[in-house]
């Protein structure tokens, strides 16, 4: 369909879409498409703060590559706790033929009878490398998962990068996990990142403010976050924006858009048509 046109009726179609969870038929965007459009487009994306990281670097030499990789672009999609990525992805989903690699969010929460993510909250100096040792495993495994379906682009939630720089750091920040551990983590992320080719073509950044986020994560009453206090969402805003926006915290994998995501959900997707060229880089969505 032609989203570029989409008007409310499509759009209020799109919010009940997304609440009913129900499949929409794909349109076509080659990968070739998308490559020369996101080289091109690079000059005038007035939000795209920096481009670290080439589409043309997917294969860099020296590194191991899952066998049969393919120079699918992958963008990943950031944001605080209850920023709205899911609800993202699923969006972009449901309006467009991409391949969506949501967080593995439900292994976090059992691994074979177990809850790292619950043992985290509960206490965080004790279990914080325990689940964050989980999360770099299964973020690395997301990114290195075959191809599902033919699908030109990949679109997934949050990236290895993300787990180390935003929560790793937090936890050591905030005197929440051990020098030691923390040590450990950070060899196994150097290790990983030298040798492992992890592309990433672009990161959306949904920006909200860490008031808006509580609410939202309220509202979704997950089980393990009802602990969670404004202060720790504070200092994950805080995190996010020294990695993105300044750019002082590491470097990026990749150019970085920034879509400003406080807004309603009807709202939100006027937001993401918006910038859907920008984030596909493809008219033919
Ligand atoms: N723009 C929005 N306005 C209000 N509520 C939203 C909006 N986007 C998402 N939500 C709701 O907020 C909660 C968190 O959204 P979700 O997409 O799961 O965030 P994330 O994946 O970033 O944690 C969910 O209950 C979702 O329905
Ligand atoms: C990547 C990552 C996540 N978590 C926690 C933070 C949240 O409680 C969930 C993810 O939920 P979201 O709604 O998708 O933001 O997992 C963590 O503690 N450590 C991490 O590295």
């Amino acid at each position: 369909m032609m989203v570029a046109a989409l008007g409310m009726a499509q759009l209020s179609r799109c919010v009940r879409l997304l609440t009913a969870r129900r499949a929409v038929a794909p349109s076509s965007v080659s990968a070739a498409e998308y490559h020369r459009a996101l080289m091109l487009d690079a000059g005038n994306v007035s939000r795209v703060q920096s481009r670290a990281h080439s589409v043309t670097q997917h294969r860099p030499p020296g590194k191991l590559v899952r066998d049969g990789e393919e120079k699918k672009p992958v963008i990943c999609v950031e944001g605080n706790i209850a920023s709205g990525k899911t609800t993202c992805l699923e969006y972009f989903s449901k309006t467009s033929n991409i391949e969506v690699l949501t967080e593995p969010v439900s292994k976090w929460r059992n691994i074979r009878g177990h809850n790292p993510l619950g043992l985290m909250y509960q206490d965080p100096e004790r279990w914080g490398i325990t689940l964050q040792t989980y999360v770099q495993l299964t973020m690395l495994d997301r990114h290195l998962s075959s191809v599902v379906n033919s699908a030109p682009v990949r679109m997934m939630e949050r990236s290895i990068f993300s787990a180390k720089y935003i929560f790793v750091e937090n936890l050591f920040r905030s005197g929440k996990m051990p020098e030691v551990d923390y040590a450990v983590l950070s060899e196994w992320f150097d290790w990983i990142t030298a040798n492992i080719s992890i592309p990433v073509d672009l990161i959306v950044y949904l920006q909200t403010s860490p008031q808006t986020c509580h609410e939202r994560l309220k509202q979704r009453c997950r089980e393990e976050e009802k602990v969670i206090p404004l202060e720790y969402l504070e200092s994950l805003h805080q995190l996010h924006e020294d990695w993105l926006i300044k750019q002082t915290l590491a470097s990026l994998p990749a150019p970085v858009l920034v879509i400003p995501a406080d807004h309603d959900l009807q709202k939100m997707l006027h937001q993401y048509e918006k910038n859907r060229e920008k984030i596909l880089a493809t008219s033919s969505v």
